[in-house]
């Protein structure tokens, strides 16, 4: 059954804010809890399922959850779910020297929800993919890689939100959950 309300469990602001615009003209009901999960190493998917899990156990309720990953064509699709450990130890200036020694700059930028209805349930996943290529960071720098992942000539950050929602690797992620509410009503 889908719900009503959604409870998104992310420790993340940026994420939240974006999720929050990206639903606002839906009739979803969206809360959240901002609680940073532990992150198992695995599949793209079996990351989101397992954090769903996890976040359901903790609040003893349906929650909906989201990994993003960044994967380099290049280095065969990681950093991928670790992109956040890279990013933090080089900083977003210095990113896109990753890939310094490769002429392939291409890479996909990928948003995965997981739903889960409770304690036991097995979660429900939705994801969004988007092509673009990783380049000297460009644009406002406030929100992970935005500055360094160009989608034909502008980078992320360099767009206006509404605009990036639109195409982004998140919009995609959604609008097949927003999809999914639709047909369970
Ligand atoms: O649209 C995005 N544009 C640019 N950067 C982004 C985006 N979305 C996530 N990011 C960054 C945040 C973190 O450095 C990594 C994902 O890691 P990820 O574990 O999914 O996020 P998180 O730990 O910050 O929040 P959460 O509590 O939901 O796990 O990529
Ligand atoms: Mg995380």
């Amino acid at each position: 059954m889908a719900p009503k309300d959604l409870n998104f469990i992310t420790g993340n602001k940026n994420k939240l804010a974006e999720v929050q615009a990206i639903l606002s003209p839906t009739a979803v009901n969206l809360r959240s809890q901002a609680i940073d999960l532990p992150e198992l190493q695995g599949t793209i998917e079996e990351i989101s399922t397992d954090k769903a899990r996890k976040a359901a156990e903790r609040v003893q309720g349906p929650v909906l959850v989201e990994d993003t990953c960044l994967c380099f064509n290049a280095f065969n699709e990681l950093p991928g779910p670790y992109v956040k450990w890279f990013l933090q130890a080089l900083g977003v200036r210095q990113f896109h020297k990753l890939l310094a020694g490769f002429e392939d700059k291409s890479a996909q930028a990928v948003c995965t929800f997981a739903y889960c209805e409770g304690p036991g349930h097995e979660p429900i996943v939705f994801q969004g993919r988007t092509d673009g290529k990783i380049v000297p960071a460009r644009g406002p720098t406030d929100f992970g890689w935005d500055a360094c992942f160009e989608y034909e000539g502008q980078t992320y950050a360099e767009m206006p939100k509404e605009e990036k929602n639109k195409i982004s690797h998140r919009g995609r992620a959604l609008a097949k959950l927003v999809e999914w509410l639709k047909q369970e009503v």
